[in-house]
C-alpha cells in the first residue's frame, strides 16, 4: 500500500524549472502533481511530462477547467489525451453536453467537473446569478456531472459530505481551498484543515502555496502528510 499523503501540490509557478523543482521536493510525500493553467500555458506538454519525471512519477493532474461549447472542448481534450492525464478538470457549469462531449473524447482520462470555485464567498455567487446557497449548487452540478459521466468532482472541503451524499461512493471528491491551520487564506474563500476535509470525506486535496510558498518545500509537504497519516 503506498505511503503517498492524497495530496496534489498545486505548482502554479512564474517559469517551468520552479515548477519541476517544486515536483521533486514534494513528490516523495504526494501522490499527484497538479499542473494548472499558469504553467500549462506557458510550458505546455513539457510541464506535465516534467512534473510526472520530477515528482518521481506521480499522477499528473491537468487542471485546465475547460468551459466552451461540447464540440470544441471534445477537441481540446483529445489534444490534451496524448499527454495521459490521471485527471483532467472542466467546468461543470459547462452543463451535461458538455461534461458528456468530454467524457466521450477521452475515455481513457478521467474528467473532473469543478462545482463552485473555492474562492468564491456566497455573495459572490449572488452576483453572478448562480442560485445558490454554495452547497446546493455544489450538490446540484455534481449530480448533473456525475450522470454526464464525470468521474471525479471538485468541490470545497466544506461541501465535501454533501456532495458525497449526493454522488455516492466510487466518485473521486476532490478538494481545493484547504488550509492548515493558521495558513493564510490568499484568495480562498471556502476553505477546511486538511485533516477536516479528509474526515468529511475528500479523497484527494489540492494544497498549493501553503506548500510552494515555504521557505523548505520538502518539509511544508512532509509535515502535512505526516499530519494526515497521524490521524
Ligand atoms: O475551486 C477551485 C478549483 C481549483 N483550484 C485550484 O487549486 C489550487 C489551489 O491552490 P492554493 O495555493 O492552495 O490556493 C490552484 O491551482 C487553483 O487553481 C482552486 O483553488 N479552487
Amino acid at each position: 500500500m503506498s505511503n503517498l499523503a492524497p495530496v496534489a501540490v498545486a505548482l502554479d509557478a512564474p517559469d517551468l524549472d520552479r515548477a519541476l523543482a517544486w515536483a521533486k521536493a514534494a513528490g516523495p510525500y504526494v501522490s499527484t502533481v497538479k499542473v494548472g493553467l499558469e504553467v500549462f500555458l506557458r510550458d505546455g506538454a513539457d510541464a506535465v511530462s516534467g512534473a510526472r519525471e520530477a515528482s518521481g512519477g506521480r499522477d499528473v493532474f491537468l487542471d485546465l477547467k475547460l468551459h466552451d461549447i461540447p464540440n470544441t472542448v471534445a477537441g481540446a481534450v483529445r489534444s490534451v489525451a496524448r499527454l495521459a492525464p490521471t485527471y483532467l478538470t472542466v467546468h461543470a457549469s459547462g452543463g451535461t453536453a458538455m461534461i458528456r462531449a468530454a467524457a466521450d473524447a477521452a475515455p481513457e482520462v478521467n474528467i473532473v467537473a469543478v462545482t463552485v470555485l473555492t474562492s468564491m464567498a456566497e455573495a459572490d455567487l449572488v452576483a453572478v446569478g448562480l442560485a445558490g446557497p454554495s452547497i446546493e449548487a455544489a450538490r446540484r452540478l455534481a449530480g448533473l456531472a456525475v450522470a454526464a459521466g464525470a468521474r471525479a468532482i471538485v468541490c470545497s472541503p466544506r461541501e465535501v459530505a454533501a456532495v458525497r451524499a449526493e454522488v455516492g461512493a466510487g466518485i473521486v471528491l476532490i478538494t481545493p481551498g484547504v488550509r492548515p491551520a493558521g495558513a493564510a487564506l490568499g484568495d480562498q474563500s471556502r476553505v477546511a484543515t486538511p485533516e477536516q476535509a479528509l474526515a468529511d470525506g475528500a479523497d484527494l486535496l489540492v494544497i498549493g502555496r501553503p506548500i510552494t510558498g515555504a521557505a523548505d518545500v520538502a518539509e511544508a509537504a512532509r509535515t502535512i502528510a505526516a499530519g494526515l497519516a497521524a490521524r
